[in-house]
């Protein structure tokens, strides 16, 4: 399996009038490629999963390449479906092309990998939260995915079955396939995610998970000095009393803090403190 999909300049909005929730997102996706989505509630992580999935069409830009068959764990799985557990992944199964036979056996085998056997001939209905996410993370592999996006798929499943999707992601990442996914815990996957981006503000960048920072506190000479380190980063903000606040990566931090000593004239530290990336 050797494919490359890639999103050009996309951006969403709800609604003709709704405000951009994207804008200007460029990324490439491959064969075999982890890739890890965070950034804060609401920030558009879920949409930008929904445009990868095909569910959603971009409202501007390009998506191209988007391999078949793909399968998609939603951020909130419809449980309220009128099939048992069997019944309904062996609907999916056919709608995937599969004989009536082999997708009976890939939803028996599936259910017995997440340790739902037991629940197979049980509405869906009457599923409990882990059983119904069971089934929402069965259907999504069904069809041995080329692209397999997960929205924090591993929440409501007990610890065995958490195991089991970390496994079926490696399967998919071995036999050629990409898995992109959210997870708000960030050892998720952590050693295998060999791309992470954060969205912020609408856009997307390139991040670490949770990088270690160090927030300075400092005061200038007078209340309008900007502090001497132009290559910070990640900037630096002024507080209402006119001292500054420098959040910078940990390693850059002894750095930062000699050039504001070493100032002339020299600048106060009021405190250092060390912070991690929002998650
Ligand atoms: N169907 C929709 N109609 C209108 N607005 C929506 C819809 N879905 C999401 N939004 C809005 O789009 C923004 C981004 O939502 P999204 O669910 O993509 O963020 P998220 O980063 O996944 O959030 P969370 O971490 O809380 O799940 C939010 O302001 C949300 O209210």
């Amino acid at each position: 399996m050797s494919w490359s999909m890639r999103l050009e300049g996309v951006g969403h909005r709800y609604g003709l009038g709704g405000p951009w929730i994207l804008r200007g997102v460029d990324l490439d996706l491959r064969a075999g490629r982890l890739l890890r989505l965070q950034g804060g509630n609401g920030s558009g992580k879920s949409t930008l999963l929904r445009l990868l999935a095909g569910i959603d069409a971009p409202s501007v830009g390009r998506i191209s390449g988007r391999p078949r068959p793909r399968g998609y764990v939603p951020e909130r799985f419809p449980a309220a479906l009128p099939l048992t557990a069997r019944g309904y992944l062996t609907h999916l199964g056919r709608v995937h092309g599969l004989s009536r036979r082999a997708a009976g056996r890939a939803a028996d085998a599936w259910l017995e990998r997440f340790g739902a056997a037991e629940y197979a001939g049980t509405r869906m209905s009457e599923l409990s939260k882990g059983g119904s996410q069971k089934v929402a993370v069965a259907q999504a592999l069904l069809a041995g995915p080329a692209l397999l996006v997960l929205d924090e798929a591993w929440t409501g499943l007990d610890q065995a079955a958490r195991a089991e999707l970390d496994r079926a992601v490696a399967e998919r990442l071995a036999a050629g396939g990409a898995v992109a996914f959210v997870d708000h815990d960030p050892r998720r996957l952590a050693d295998a995610a060999d791309a992470v981006y954060r969205v912020t503000d609408g856009t997307l960048v390139p991040g670490a998970p949770g990088r270690a920072l160090v927030r300075i506190e400092a005061e200038g000479p007078t209340r309008a000095a900007e502090p001497p380190v132009p290559g910070t980063p990640r900037g630096w903000v002024r507080a209402a009393d006119g001292s500054v606040v420098l959040t910078v990566p940990a390693g850059d931090s002894d750095a930062v803090l000699y050039a504001l000593l070493a100032a002339r004239p020299a600048w106060h530290i009021r405190s250092v403190r060390p912070v991690r990336e929002a998650g």
